[in-house]
This record gives structure tokens, sequence and C-alpha cells, in this order.
């Protein structure tokens, strides 16, 4: 029953805790509220996770094979069990100017810095075996800046296919730098939707001017394209095909994700995956430089909050192979 989900996450430092009596999460930090409804939990505005049915309660499962050395290469296992990592850039020069972004490439801003790091410090115990971000430098900023925090401290380096010289110019040729090092993939398919004639423009004198259910209706819905851009479900086609064809084999083969992307590439790659529904995703909405993680078992995405800090306990149970990861960084440091 829904009643007995307890689960711990998101935006802040505080924990949410599901209650049985009012039959939602009840605190609210800054701008995440959570909202459920019924045994799927829906979303609120800002939405931190989509809470799970108790059948999907935390729970230790079986072990698989159990990287030996955490010293050593996480070696992807034979096994239907791995991590996904979602995480929305930190904040942008044009996100603090109240202006629709889409595909234009602007950096982040000092405070988007310090949340790519408060993130990176959230899932520093979380081992990571491929990156994958959006061609835009936002996404890529945060995903360099969280990984720099990470305890393992492998280097995060991009893969340059764009052509076939520079690929061979950026030969690694050594096996134990390679190991050392997390292939991070960019990918324009998970680049920020395109917000057509709106890039550039004030997000509230748009509202202004075109009114903001028009406005609310070109950000939010599922099917209606800003003018000359691209609607969710345009984006969902691209970002969505790239994360099943290109992403999901990874996390198949065992290899822990991480995909550092946009507030609407991320909804339609969460919409896929949490099978919410064209209205359900109206409401979805993410803040910046928060990771949520998803456990991928047996063919299934299962939601798990998002890490409160390095040092909180909850995530690190939902498997043994996380535990047991985090123990051995644990013990090497002592
Ligand atoms: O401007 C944008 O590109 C996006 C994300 O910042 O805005 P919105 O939240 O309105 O979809």
């Amino acid at each position: 029953m829904a009643g007995a989900i307890s689960h711990h996450a998101l935006a802040s430092t505080q924990s949410y805790r599901w209650s049985a009596q009012s039959s939602r999460f009840e605190k609210r930090t800054g701008n995440v509220r959570w909202v459920h409804q019924g045994t799927r939990c829906s979303v609120g505005r800002k939405l931190g996770f989509v809470c799970t049915s108790g059948s999907q309660q935390p729970s230790v499962v079986e072990p698989f094979q159990l990287p030996s050395d955490a010293n050593s290469d996480h070696t992807p296992k034979k096994s239907s069990e791995s991590a996904l990592i979602l995480i929305r850039h930190g904040e942008s020069l044009w996100n603090e100017k109240n202006l629709f972004t889409g595909c234009v490439d602007v950096p982040l801003t000092p405070k988007g810095v310090e949340e790519a790091i408060e993130a990176g410090k959230r899932i520093c115990n979380i081992p990571i075996d491929m990156i994958y971000t959006s061609s835009l430098i936002r996404a890529q900023m945060t995903a360099m800046l969280a990984m720099m925090q990470h305890r393992r401290k492998k280097i995060p380096i991009i893969m340059h296919n764009e052509s076939e010289q520079a690929h061979r110019w950026s030969q690694i040729y050594s096996e134990e730098t390679k190991k050392q090092s997390i292939p991070v993939i960019t990918a324009w398919q998970l680049n920020e939707r395109m917000y057509g004639e709106l890039q550039g423009l004030n997000k509230q004198e748009t509202a202004d001017r075109f009114g903001n259910e028009q406005v609310h209706e070109w950000r939010r819905s599922y099917d209606i394209p800003p003018p000359n851009g691209e609607s969710l479900e345009m984006c969902a086609e691209r970002a969505v095909a790239y994360f099943k064809e290109q992403i999901v084999p990874q996390l198949v083969a065992g290899k822990n994700v991480m995909v550092a992307a946009h507030g609407n590439s991320l909804r339609s790659i969460i919409m896929h995956l949490d099978k919410l529904t064209s209205q359900e995703v109206i409401s979805l909405e993410l803040s910046t430089g928060i990771p949520m993680l998803y456990i991928f078992k047996e063919g299934k995405f299962i939601r798990r909050g998002s890490p409160v800090g390095p040092s909180e306990a909850s995530v690190y149970a939902y498997t043994r192979t996380l535990a047991k990861y985090r123990q051995k960084l644990d013990s090497m440091v002592s």
C-alpha cells in the first residue's frame, strides 16, 4: 500500500517523509513540492521524484558480483541491476535573467557552479561508469563539476567522435589511464527543447504580452509547441529515442550511468521512465542541480529519489552493491 512508503529526498538538505495519515509528502522546501495521488505518486511543482508503491519500498536486494576493490575499475557486471542518475544542469546565466534559453548555449552562474558541486557531493559514493551530457555547455559544466567531488577521483573525459580525426587525435595509449577515467558522451539529442521564437525573450514579459495561460501552455503542455519551436512531444522523439537506443543498453550491460541534461529533455525521459500521462507531465518540474537516482533492475526503472548527502544511508541501502562500494571507499580513507 502506498501508506507504507517512506522516501527520502530531494531538493535540499532536508528529508521528506510519506505520511500515511494525510496521504501526501508533507514537507515543502523552497520550490519543491510533492503531491501524492493514489498509489502512483504524481508530481507536484518542482518534482523531486515520483514516489512508488509499497511493493517498491527501499530494499536490499540480492547481491551480484561486487567490485573486488573500489580502487580498481568498476567493472560492469553480468547483472540485471544498475544505477541511473539524472541531473538537470545548475542555474545558467539565462535562468538567472529569466530568459527562454532552449538551445542557446549559455554557461552556469556562480550559483549554478555551486549547485553542481553540491550535487556532486550527494552522489560522491555512487560508482559511475559512463556519463552522457547534452552538447550544451551548462550540462557539461554540471557533469564535470559534479564529478570533481567524487570520492573515487576518476577523471571524466569527453569522447570526441565528431570526426574520424577528432576521434584519432584524442586517443589514450595507456590502459591504466583509461581505467582511471570515465567516458563522457555528448549528444545533441539530450539538448534542451528548442524554444523557437521565444529564445532570448524574458519569460515574465512574454507572459505579460501573450497571457499567463498561453505561456504556460507553451512551457509545460505535452503537444503544443512554442512558435517555431519544439513541443515536449517533439523533444521526446529525439531525447527518449536516444535514451532507449544508447543509454539503456549500457544499463542492461550493468554499467552505472549519469545523464546531465535539461529541464525539458529530462522531463521527457522521466515521463517515459515513470509512465506519466500527457496530463501528469504538465505539472512535472525539475529543480536545477538535483540528482535523481533510479535503479534499473530486471528491465524496470525504480525511482529512488536523491541522495540527501554523502553520508545518507538509505540510498546506499537500496542495493547491496552500492552499500558495499561505499564501504570500500570508507575503508580506503580510514
Ligand atoms: O528556458 C528554457 O530553456 C527552459 C529551461 O530553463 O525554460 P522552461 O522552464 O520555461 O521550460
